[in-house]
């Protein structure tokens, strides 16, 4: 049977007055790829969060590979990637394998040297994402799109068995982003790495995941994407707030 990775049950949040999440149960089990998609201040970030433990819930449970997460040590076993990791301006002076192995700090520590075979493994991540050619290159060089395989490899340089990301396609131009999904299928499919994925990219995402969760402010649908895809427009716009018309692409998010 397979394992779980993420446990959300009921759990609720709220800023201030106003409550972002209620009843919020979800499981994402080893293997799977899950798209976590919703509208604008739907509260995505914020589950995010909650399940990363960087915010408590008010209410409800949170495990993470069966463990609660307070008491959660073994974080190299989640590679995580923000909205805002492609934010690199030109001028910053570190190197794509620097980048790269400042993943795997929380391993070796803050002020210890990174041994030959750090540096084996974040090469290994580079080829992974195909960026091993630009390792000695300025981060700042790159574009975004290349920053971004940048910031996954240093989320897998610690070999993690879930991969978390807040929309990592913003500020990627639009012909990049079908290689960079296609590199997540990969990942996922011959890897083996769960992911968690939050997107606004309805189409291209739901056919490479394998695993939908619809959120706005509570969970409207949550299971394996033929139910989704077998959902109508229409039901899905009532909880999105707005008109939704998907378009089938191919795996590749073509
Ligand atoms: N620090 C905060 N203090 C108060 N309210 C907040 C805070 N962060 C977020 N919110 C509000 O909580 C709600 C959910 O925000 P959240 O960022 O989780 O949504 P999201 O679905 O990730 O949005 P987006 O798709 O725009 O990134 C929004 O209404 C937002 O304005």
């Amino acid at each position: 049977m397979k394992k779980s990775i993420i446990e959300c049950e009921d759990v609720y949040f709220q800023y201030e007055d106003s409550t972002v999440l209620e009843e919020i149960t979800l499981e994402v089990k080893e293997g799977e790829f899950w798209a976590l998609i919703g509208p604008n201040g739907s509260g995505k970030s914020t589950l995010i969060n909650i399940i990363l433990g960087l915010k408590n819930p008010d209410q409800g449970i949170v495990k993470l590979f069966g463990e609660n997460v307070d008491s959660f040590r073994q974080r190299e076993r989640i590679g995580y990637v923000s909205q805002k990791s492609n934010s690199f301006n030109t001028g910053f002076p570190a190197t794509v394998l620097e980048v790269v192995k400042s993943g795997l700090t929380a391993k070796v520590g803050l002020f210890k040297a990174f041994s030959k075979q750090d540096e084996q493994r974040a090469m290994e991540a580079l080829r992974i994402v195909k960026m091993d050619a630009f390792s000695t290159k300025n981060i700042g060089e790159l574009s975004g799109g290349q920053q971004q395989r940048v910031f996954i490899a240093r989320a897998l340089v610690g070999k993690p068995d879930l991969l978390i990301m807040d929309e990592p396609t913003v500020g990627i131009d639009q012909k990049n982003v079908a290689s960079f999904y296609s590199m997540l299928n990969e990942l996922n499919r011959e890897h083996g790495i769960a992911i968690l994925l939050v997107t606004h990219e309805i189409d291209l995402v739901t056919d490479l995941a394998t695993h939908v969760a619809c959120l706005n402010r509570s969970i409207h649908f949550h299971g394996r994407k033929a139910e989704y895809q077998n959902m109508d427009d229409a039901d899905i716009s009532k909880w999105y707030g707005h008109p939704v018309r998907r378009v089938h692409t191919d795996r590749k998010g073509v």
